[in-house]
């Protein structure tokens, strides 16, 4: 086995011809929390459902764990919590977790203990034996989250699991996703919620419109242009238009005290020092210059948004 847990080469699926997802290359190191994003319809669900075996691809090859996708030696090693779940609503938590695990073929020796375990894990411990027809639809969420742990897969698959749950509830998730990364788990994580995602995530790929745009450690990803909040007075509104060699974008933010306060994108890094003396040569008076730092969603906005003639990029 090499040191990637998921590998994929030109992994497509289209439906129609057109839609899905196409020629998606990507390698999941072992023992990270994953990022898989992408705007509504990009195809991220079509991307994980190949992986998984639960639809055929169209096109191109992928490995789990060194297993061919679909192989009953690979979807052993799989947890997955989709984002569409629905579980039989007249059976009660603990049967769920139950009849998952006999799927799963788990010791029946080990069962009690492992659903005890895991209910608790999952924040529904005094819950088990309640029908799943009286849960929340957080509780779904939670019992959805244990059923895919139940085998102790190597690999997890997680669709969107915090989606119906409150701010503690994210927390906890957030806490338990962590803790299974930092027992060797690989975990895949597809999100909308950016600022969730940036906290327990280093490995990102975005995709739109079916492909994959960019990979790698998003941190790495933000040295693609410079932001930085210029606080200063004595300028003219349009200086920032007379630099454009230097200024690919200025916004002003506020006004106070007879000072200006804009926020600039720069060329690059090395800008900041002929900006500061273009401005000065112009009789401004620059009083705080301050970069700004890049969250996920930035770096998210700047890729989708990029040109379609540049898009493709793959950034490893
Ligand atoms: N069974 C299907 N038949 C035909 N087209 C489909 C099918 N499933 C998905 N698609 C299309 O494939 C594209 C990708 O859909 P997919 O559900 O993979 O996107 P997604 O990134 O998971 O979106 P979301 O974030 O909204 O869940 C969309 O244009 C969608 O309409």
């Amino acid at each position: 086995m090499g040191p990637y847990v998921i590998e994929t080469d030109r992994l497509t699926k289209l439906y129609d011809g057109n839609k899905g997802c196409r020629d998606i290359t990507l390698k999941v190191p072992k023992g990270v929390v994953y990022g898989f994003l992408g705007p509504n319809g990009a195809g991220k669900s079509t991307f994980v459902r190949s992986l998984l075996g639960l639809i055929q691809p169209t096109g191109g090859t992928a490995t789990i764990l060194g297993q061919p996708i679909s192989s009953l030696a690979s979807r052993k090693q799989v947890g997955y919590l989709p984002e569409l779940f629905r579980y039989p609503d007249w059976m009660t938590g603990r049967k769920l977790l139950e009849f998952h695990a006999n799927l799963c073929k788990v010791d029946p020796k080990q069962q009690r203990r492992l659903i005890d375990e895991l209910l608790d894990r999952v924040g529904l411990h005094n819950r088990g034996d309640e029908k799943i027809s009286g849960y929340s639809k957080g509780m779904q969420q939670r019992i959805g989250l244990a059923c895919a742990l139940i085998s102790d897969p190597e690999v997890i698959f997680l669709d969107e699991p915090t989606s119906a749950l409150d701010p503690i509830g994210r927390k906890e998730v957030r806490e338990l996703i962590c803790e299974l990364r930092d027992k060797g788990k690989t975990v895949f994580l597809n999100s909308h919620l950016l600022s969730e995602v940036e906290t327990i995530c280093n490995h990102v790929a975005i995709i739109n419109k079916g492909r994959l745009i960019v990979q790698g450690d998003w941190r790495e990803l933000t040295s693609i242009e410079t932001q930085v909040e210029v606080t200063l007075s004595s300028v003219p509104n349009q200086v920032f238009a007379s630099l454009s060699d230097l200024v690919l974008n200025s916004e002003k933010i506020r006004d106070e005290n007879g000072k200006s306060c804009w926020l600039l994108t720069l060329k690059e890094e090395e800008s900041i020092p002929s900006l500061i003396s273009a401005i000065t040569s112009q009789q401004g008076k620059v009083y705080q210059v301050t970069p700004k730092k890049q969250n996920l969603e930035d770096i998210f906005m700047y890729w989708v948004n990029r040109k379609e003639s540049t898009e493709h990029v793959d950034h490893c």
